[in-house]
């Protein structure tokens, strides 16, 4: 390429980036959400992490945790908003909403995308299967075991990552668009089983006679260590003050009995709402 061109090329390439740039879209910061009076929150419809019921109410551990601490940062008013789970990080970045409250696992490949506020739950792994267990899963492990078995995931859940890491390949994994989806999915067959939360996991089983927990379930063991969650509220990159707040209001509230309360009352055992203070969101997000 001659000078010129090459030189053509170069202010063709700035001016490209200096318009993306001014499309770039920017959170709603502290001061905006203080000054409007009003936050928009999302959640995945994930009972009991997040999700807003038939009578459009927000329900879970993150939307009442999230209602605790809007209520001290003095801010009135909540839009809440529902959206896939793969969405979430996409909408943060869009601007489309200025928190998640859907328990999201705190995890290195996220911490890169958006911010975590510190802890908020804690929680482990469960199968949800058709009743009677017809082909008696028990195990993530079983779909990297035994070769002709299915197991659904949601798109954008970290399951995907665990059955990689088992060994479990791509041909034996159905990919559902939501969690609501996991019911017909497993009891028509589609799949043999829904790999999700152990609180994911028995919500859906309550809901439908033609599904139910996997019993026996034995505890994922991934990179030598059984697979433990860190769930958090999550920020866009930037909104640091924002997430600041969060986490300064967050660790009033967890010192109450209310926090807890709200917690064991989704179904989280003791051990999961003390394992919620086991780690702290630098930890996770620089783990190995
Ligand atoms: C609350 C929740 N946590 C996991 C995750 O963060 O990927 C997934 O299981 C989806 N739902």
């Amino acid at each position: 390429m001659t000078k010129l061109g090459q030189t053509a090329v170069m202010a063709l390439s700035a001016i490209l980036a200096s318009a993306l740039a001014s499309t770039a879209v920017s959170a709603a910061s502290l001061e905006d959400i203080k000054k409007s009076g009003s936050i928009r929150i999302a959640v995945a419809n994930e009972i009991p992490y997040g999700y807003v019921d038939p009578n459009g109410d927000a329900k879970g551990a993150g939307p009442d945790v999230a209602k605790a601490i809007m209520d001290k940062l003095g801010v009135d008013k909540i839009e809440w908003v529902t959206t896939n789970f793969s969405s979430l990080i996409p909408g943060l970045q869009a601007d489309r909403f200025d928190m998640v409250a859907a328990e999201m696992a705190i995890r290195p490949d996220r911490c890169k995308q958006v911010l975590f506020s510190e802890p908020n739950s804690s929680y482990g792994e469960g199968l949800l299967v058709a009743a009677g267990n017809p082909k008696g899963v028990h195990a993530y492990s079983d779909f990297a075991d035994k070769p002709d078995l299915k197991v659904a995931i949601m798109a954008g859940a970290d399951q995907l990552e665990m059955m990689q890491k088992l060994g479990v390949s791509e041909g034996n994994l159905v990919t559902i668009a939501a969690n609501a989806d996991a019911i017909s999915t497993v009891s028509t067959g589609r799949a043999d089983a829904y790999a999700a939360t152990g609180l994911t996991v028995s919500g859906l089983a309550g809901q439908n006679d033609g599904v139910e927990v996997a019993g026996d379930f034995v505890d994922p063991v991934v990179d030598g260590q059984e697979v433990r969650s860190w769930g958090g509220f999550t920020f866009a990159s930037g909104n640091e003050e924002l997430r600041d707040a969060v986490n300064e209001a967050l660790a009033e509230f967890k010192k109450t009995d209310d926090w807890s309360k709200i917690l064991t009352g989704y179904g989280f055992t003791q051990a999961d709402v003390d394992g919620s203070g086991q780690r702290t969101t630098e930890q996770l997000c620089t783990a190995g």
